[in-house]
């Protein structure tokens, strides 16, 4: 069978020249990754979220880079074709650049991801030129970034004054700048958002942005209303009840098995009658 060709740093560009949507999602796992890949997303991204998700935190802030390496392994031997892009965890790229390429290096060949993603702006510029001067795709996330959300004081839209709004931006070009392929921009207005994509020649994938940005990225399980415990956000739509397929298929193999309808002969495996006549008496009661 021909394998569909994954998608390229330069593919996501040509993306947004040519006005085509860019369509992500995250995946901690490899059946995740395996829809994922099947339903033909353009890229996915194994998330610090998985932290919120997956982990049962209540934060990103806790998620280390060996989890990061462990879920991304999983991803990729499930999602050989498409492109993959992994975060790098909380604090993993403030210290030397020479401990920036070493933790990021650890993602591409111990994860096996295809890029990297860093929250931040122009503080972290040096971390994004080093890592693609490396040969590292580096992907930019601006606006609200969850690593810093004890900095921020709480999950809420950024850039809505005009100082914060021109800040916003002149990260954006400082990351393009700097050799970033594509920017993530969370929870910022849709004008903001549609500003900075006519900007930039490097496209930027919206979560909560509004739809003028180049591309869309979810959580996995925010989309498909499987378990994600947090708020509600007025920015994901759930396109499945997976939660509610899923407690239901459960209450029903309790219920079955506390009732004794389940298993039944079709689901048991029998000796042969002169094998199990001669040892037990008959096989049938
Ligand atoms: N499951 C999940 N989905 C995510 O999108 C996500 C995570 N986890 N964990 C890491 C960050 C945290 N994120 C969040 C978390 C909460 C809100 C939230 O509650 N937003 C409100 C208020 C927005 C406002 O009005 O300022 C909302 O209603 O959207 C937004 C983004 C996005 N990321
Ligand atoms: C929400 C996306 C952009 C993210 O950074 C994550 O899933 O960790
Ligand atoms: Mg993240």
């Amino acid at each position: 069978m021909e394998q569909r060709k994954a998608a390229t740093t330069a593919k996501l560009r040509r993306m947004k020249e040519t006005g085509n949507p860019i369509s992500v999602i995250t995946a901690y796992d490899y059946p995740s990754a395996m829809l994922a890949e099947e339903a033909g997303v353009d890229a996915i991204l194994v998330g610090d979220s998985l932290g919120n998700v997956v982990l049962g935190y209540d934060s990103t802030i806790p998620v280390t880079l060996d989890d990061m390496i462990y879920h991304t392994r999983s991803v990729v031997r499930a999602a050989q074709s498409t492109f993959i892009i992994t975060d790098m965890p909380f604090m993993t790229y403030h210290g030397s650049i020479d401990q920036t390429l070493h933790n990021a290096a650890r993602i591409m060949q111990e994860g096996l991801a295809k890029s990297i993603k860093m929250e931040g702006g122009r503080e972290i510029a040096d971390a994004v030129r080093a890592c693609t001067m490396a040969g590292i795709p580096v992907m930019g996330h601006l606006g609200l970034t969850p690593q810093s959300i004890h900095q921020i004081g709480g999950y809420k839209i950024q850039g809505k004054n005009s100082a914060q709004a021109q800040q916003l931006l002149d990260d954006a070009k400082a990351l393009e700048q700097a050799g970033a392929y594509a920017i993530v921009l969370e929870l910022v207005t849709e004008q903001l958002a549609a500003h900075i994509t006519e900007q930039l020649s490097i496209p930027t994938i919206g979560i909560g942005a509004g739809p003028r940005c180049d591309g869309q990225v979810l959580v996995f399980h925010d989309a498909l209303g499987y378990g994600s415990d947090l708020a509600p956000k007025r920015f994901v739509k759930t396109y499945a009840d997976a939660g509610s397929l899923i407690r239901n298929g459960l209450k029903q193999y309790v219920n079955e098995v506390k009732s004794r309808t389940f298993p039944t002969k079709e689901h048991a495996f029998l000796m042969e009658d002169e094998v199990a006549g001669a040892l037990y008496g008959s096989a049938k009661k």
